[in-house]
C-alpha cells in the first residue's frame, strides 16, 4: 500500500530523511516511534507532499504519489496533524463536511444524503454528536482532536495519517479513539500509519513499528522489538524496563527515574515492626519491598510494605477470600493496596520466628504450620475441600537485591526446604498413604529490600538458595512439630 524507496528529503538544505526503505502493507497499523527531532513528522510532511522528495520514491498503491492530483489524493489519505489548521468559526458539523469535500461531485459540490448519513456516523463513532452545532474554538483540546479524527475519517480514506492522534486525550478517550481505529482497520481494511511517542500505546494497538533515529529506521518490526531494553535506552536515553501486559501477550515499558537509581541504605534489623495477637501476624516493613508471592492479597510479584497472616476458623466458607481479607485489613488498618495476606486456621501462638545471616545478609522467617490436610501432590487421589487446620504459611524477608529470576529460585528453594521437612517427619497423605509434599492450602512470601550487589540466583547450587533452604527447613520444623504436640495433647 505504502512503498518507501531510498528517500531522502526535508528542508532547504538539510536533509532529515537520510535515505529510507520502508513497506506497510493494505490494512496495517504502523506505528512509527523515536525521540523528538528524529524525522517523523517530516517524513510525514514528505509522504503528503508538504516537503519535496530529494531522493528515492514515494509510491502509493503502486502508483508514485507525485502522479496523483490533489483530489485523488485526497481520496486516498487522510492527515491528521499536530497543527490545528481550521482558524475559522466553524461548527463542529462545518468542520467534519469538510472531509466530504473530495466524494461531492457536480460543480455545486453540495452535501448529498450519504454525505450527511456518514457524517453523522462518524460523530456517532467518535462520540462527538452532541457538539455538532457547537463552535469548534469552544469545545476542548481533546474534543477538538475527536472532531479532527471524525474529518480524517468523513474523508473515508484508504490511508489514515496521525501525528499523536492521542494528544490531549484522557485515557477512556485514548482507548476509545484507538478501539475506533481498530475497528476501522480490521473492518474496512483502513491502512494506518501513526506518530505515536507513548510506546506502550504503540505495543497495544500496533501490528509493526518502526524505530526512527536521526532520519533513519534502527529498527523495523513486530511490537516485541520493544522488549530490547539496551537499544530503547540508547535512543530515548532514559533507564527503561520492558515488562509484560498481565493480560495481552505484548511489552509494556516502565521507566525508571533518576531520583530513585542513587543509594539510599537502610539497616534491616530496624526496618520492621511485627504484631502478633490470636487474630493476625503483621509484619510491616518501613520500606517496600519486592515481593513474590502466592498471597490471597498481593499476588504474583510485586512491592508490598505490610505482610499479614490472618487467622479464620477451620470451618471458613472460603468463597470469597479477598474480600473478606481486604475487610479484616481495613478493620485493622492495614492498607490492604500495599500488603501481601494470607490466611490460616492454625494457631497463631504456635507461630515460629527465626532469623539467619548468610555472607553477611540477613534474612528472617515467619511460619505457621498444620498438616491436618496434608496432600502428596503426585498420586492420583482427587483433592478434598480443607476441612482440618493444615496450611503451611511461610513469610521470608531477605536483605538482599534479587533479580525476577532470583526471586522464582528463591521461591522453589523455600518449597523444597518445605517439602524436605515433611519427608523427615514422615507427614504422609492419608488418602494414599504416602509422603506428602504440602498441604492443600500452603501459602509462600518472599519479600527482598532490594539493597546491595544484584543476586541473579538463588536456587539450591547458591550459597543464597542453601541459606534460603537452612533457614526455612529449620522453622518449618519447629513449626510442625508444635503443631503435632498441641493436636497430640
Ligand atoms: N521548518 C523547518 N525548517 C528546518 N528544519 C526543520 C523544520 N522543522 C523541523 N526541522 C528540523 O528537522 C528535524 C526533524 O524534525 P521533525 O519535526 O521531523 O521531528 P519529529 O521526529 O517529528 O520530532 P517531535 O517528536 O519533536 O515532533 C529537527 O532537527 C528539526 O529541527
Amino acid at each position: 500500500m505504502i512503498k518507501i524507496e531510498n528517500l531522502v528529503g526535508g528542508y532547504k538544505n538539510t536533509p532529515i530523511i537520510k535515505g529510507m526503505d520502508l513497506e506497510i502493507e493494505q490494512g496495517e497499523f504502523f506505528a512509527l516511534l523515536g525521540p523528538n527531532g528524529s524525522g517523523k513528522t517530516t517524513l510525514f510532511k514528505l509522504i503528503t507532499g508538504q516537503l519535496p522528495i530529494r531522493e528515492g520514491k514515494i509510491i502509493l498503491s503502486g502508483k508514485e504519489i507525485s502522479s496523483y492530483s490533489k483530489l485523488e489524493k485526497a481520496k486516498k489519505v487522510s492527515v491528521l496533524t499536530q497543527e490545528i489548521q481550521v482558524s475559522f468559526d466553524y461548527t463542529v458539523e462545518e468542520i467534519i463536511s469538510l472531509g466530504r469535500y473530495p466524494h461531492q461531485k457536480g460543480m455545486l459540490k453540495q452535501l448529498s444524503i450519504a454525505d450527511q448519513k456518514m457524517m453523522s456516523d462518524v460523530m456517532e463513532k467518535t462520540k462527538i454528536s452532541h457538539y455538532r452545532y457547537t463552535p469548534f474554538r469552544m469545545i476542548s483540546g481533546g474534543e477538538k482532536q475527536r472532531v479532527l479524527l471524525a474529518k480524517a475519517l468523513a474523508q473515508e480514506p484508504e490511508i489514515l495519517l496521525l501525528d499523536e492522534p492521542t494528544n490531549h486525550l484522557d485515557i477512556n478517550h485514548t482507548f476509545q479513539i484507538l478501539d475506533l481505529l481498530k475497528e476501522q482497520q480490521q473492518e474496512t481494511g483502513l491502512t494506518v500509519l501513526a506518530i505515536l511517542h507513548d510506546l506502550n500505546i504503540a505495543s497495544l494497538y500496533a501490528d509493526r513499528i518502526g524505530l526512527l533515529e536521526k532520519g533513519k529506521l534502527l529498527e523495523v518490526g513486530g511490537v516485541d522489538v520493544l522488549r530490547k531494553e539496551e537499544q530503547l535506552k540508547k535512543v530515548y536515553e532514559v533507564e527503561v524496563k520492558s515488562q509484560s501486559h498481565p493480560v495481552v501477550p505484548k511489552p509494556q515499558i516502565l521507566m525508571t527515574p533518576g531520583h530513585v537509581i542513587t543509594d539510599n541504605p537502610f539497616d534491616f534489623n530496624k526496618s520492621y515492626k511485627i504484631v502478633k495477637n490470636s487474630t493476625y501476624i503483621h509484619v510491616q516493613f518501613f520500606q517496600a519491598l519486592r515481593t513474590i508471592s502466592n498471597g490471597v492479597i498481593g499476588e504474583g510479584i510485586q512491592w508490598a510494605k505490610h505482610f499479614c497472616n490472618f487467622h479464620v476458623d477451620k470451618h471458613y466458607d472460603c468463597s470469597n477470600p479477598k474480600k473478606d481479607l481486604q475487610e479484616k485489613m481495613n478493620t485493622y488498618d492495614i492498607p490492604y493496596e500495599q500488603a501481601v495476606g494470607m490466611m490460616t486456621a492454625v494457631n497463631l501462638e504456635d507461630m515460629v520466628m527465626e532469623t539467619k545471616e548468610i555472607e553477611g545478609i540477613p534474612m528472617m522467617v515467619i511460619v505457621t504450620a498444620g498438616i491436618g490436610n496434608a496432600v502428596d501432590i503426585t498420586n492420583e487421589y482427587a483433592v478434598h475441600p480443607s476441612s482440618q487446620i493444615g496450611t503451611i504459611n511461610t513469610m521470608l524477608f531477605i536483605d538482599a537485591h534479587f533479580t525476577d529470576g532470583a526471586l522464582v529460585n528463591g521461591y522453589m528453594s523455600a518449597t523444597e526446604a518445605k517439602v524436605k521437612v515433611l519427608q523427615d517427619l514422615q507427614i504422609k497423605d492419608p488418602e494414599s498413604d504416602t509422603i506428602a509434599t504440602g498441604t492443600s492450602t500452603d501459602a509462600l512470601l518472599l519479600g527482598l529490600t532490594q539493597q546491595g550487589e544484584v543476586t541473579p540466583y538463588a536456587g539450591s547450587g547458591t550459597v543464597m538458595g542453601k541459606g534460603i533452604g537452612q533457614l526455612v527447613y529449620h522453622a518449618t520444623m519447629k513449626a510442625v512439630k508444635k503443631y503435632l504436640k498441641r493436636v497430640q495433647r
